[in-house]
């Protein structure tokens, strides 16, 4: 571990730093990386806390680190010239090739310190010295870092979609319908019991097409479906408004220009920001209608649908 790349993270906060208008995640030297744990007061052997990302095709290994136990964040800020920023905000800021690193090492730091404890026995678990797994010391039960599966589909009627937004996400953005899978169901059903609940729309068939690992809320497969909405059940829409802020079907006319624009700045404004206390969100307002960042799964099912017009009428 003393050689290698590291992705630093702050109580799960990713470090980044501006560039050009954006924000970039920094992967830093272990050098850097010891700097860093001395400027927060920490010992070098900190650095075995890093729990290992993968390794690049020159075989550096790459780590996630969490300065969480340096007590003074503005201190490791000011030395390394950037941020921890939370990382629903820097999903919307990053410029995306970093969006995947980030979102696996903070699920794997996340998942690491919340199952300290064994489940069997109670007792502190041993993590081995990558972080795949832990080890429980009396019963020697290991447990693995798991994913909940969620479904998350784009439903069709026709020239239009259907896309719904909740009340955490930024002013304008309309994303796809998704929700956690139930113990017992298959995506198939999922996806029928998620519309229903969530639009009150019921879907005649569905491909499944893409997957992505998801950070939210802790570590997520997003499993990914186009689906068409039943014939002659599509005006009424009935949104569950405790789990959505607004639904409604848009036209692919309305869907190209949401594509063709840049996101609205007015609507990011506030979310580079550390904690909840500093965000001073947009109202929804005005903002223009746009949607999930290109890397986002939610991303991917629209453009494709953009991109090939007879998608809806497929079936399985
Ligand atoms: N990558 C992408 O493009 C997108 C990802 N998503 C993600 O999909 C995920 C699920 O969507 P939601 O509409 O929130 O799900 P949802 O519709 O199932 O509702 C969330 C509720 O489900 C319950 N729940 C059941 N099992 C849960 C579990 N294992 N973990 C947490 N809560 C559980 C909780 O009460 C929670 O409040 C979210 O984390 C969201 O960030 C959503 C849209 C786009
Ligand atoms: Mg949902």
């Amino acid at each position: 571990m003393d050689s290698g790349l590291y992705l630093l993270f702050h109580r799960l906060a990713p470090f980044v730093q501006r560039h050009n208008s954006g924000y970039r995640a920094t992967w830093l030297p272990a050098a850097e990386a010891l700097r860093v744990l001395d400027v927060g007061g920490q010992p070098p052997e900190r650095l075995h806390d890093a729990v290992l990302l993968d390794c690049t095709p020159d075989l550096t290994p790459r780590f996630a680190l969490d300065t969480a136990s340096c007590a003074n964040k503005g201190a490791l800020e000011a030395a390394l010239d950037g941020s921890f920023m939370k990382m629903r905000s820097a999903f919307f800021l990053l410029s995306g090739k970093d969006a995947h690193m980030l979102s696996k090492g903070q699920a794997l730091l996340r998942w690491h310190g919340d199952h300290r404890f064994s489940g069997r026995s109670g007792r502190l678990s041993l993590r081995d010295a990558s972080g795949s797994k832990r080890t429980c010391p009396d019963t020697g039960h290991v447990q693995y870092p798991q994913m909940a599966p969620v479904v998350i589909v784009l439903v069709v009627d026709g020239d239009r979609c259907l896309l719904a937004r909740k009340d955490i996400h930024p002013p304008g953005m309309y994303s796809t319908i998704a929700g956690f899978c139930d113990i017992g169901e298959n995506v198939d059903m999922a996806v029928r019991r998620e519309v229903a609940e969530e639009v009150g729309v019921t879907v005649s068939s569905l491909n499944f097409v893409f997957s992505q690992h998801w950070p939210f809320p802790s570590s997520s497969m997003m499993l990914a479906c186009h689906a068409v909405a039943e014939e002659g059940h599509t005006e009424q829409i009935s949104v569950d408004t405790t789990e959505l802020e607004d639904a409604r079907w848009f036209s692919r006319d309305e869907v190209h220009s949401a594509f063709s624009r840049p996101v609205p700045p007015e609507a990011l404004s506030g979310w580079a920001v550390s904690s909840p206390e500093e965000s001073s969100q947009a109202a929804p307002g005005d903002v223009p209608f746009w949607v999930p960042p290109k890397w986002t799964v939610a991303h991917w099912l629209i453009r494709e649908w953009i991109q090939v017009p007879k998608l809806g009428l497929m079936s399985r």
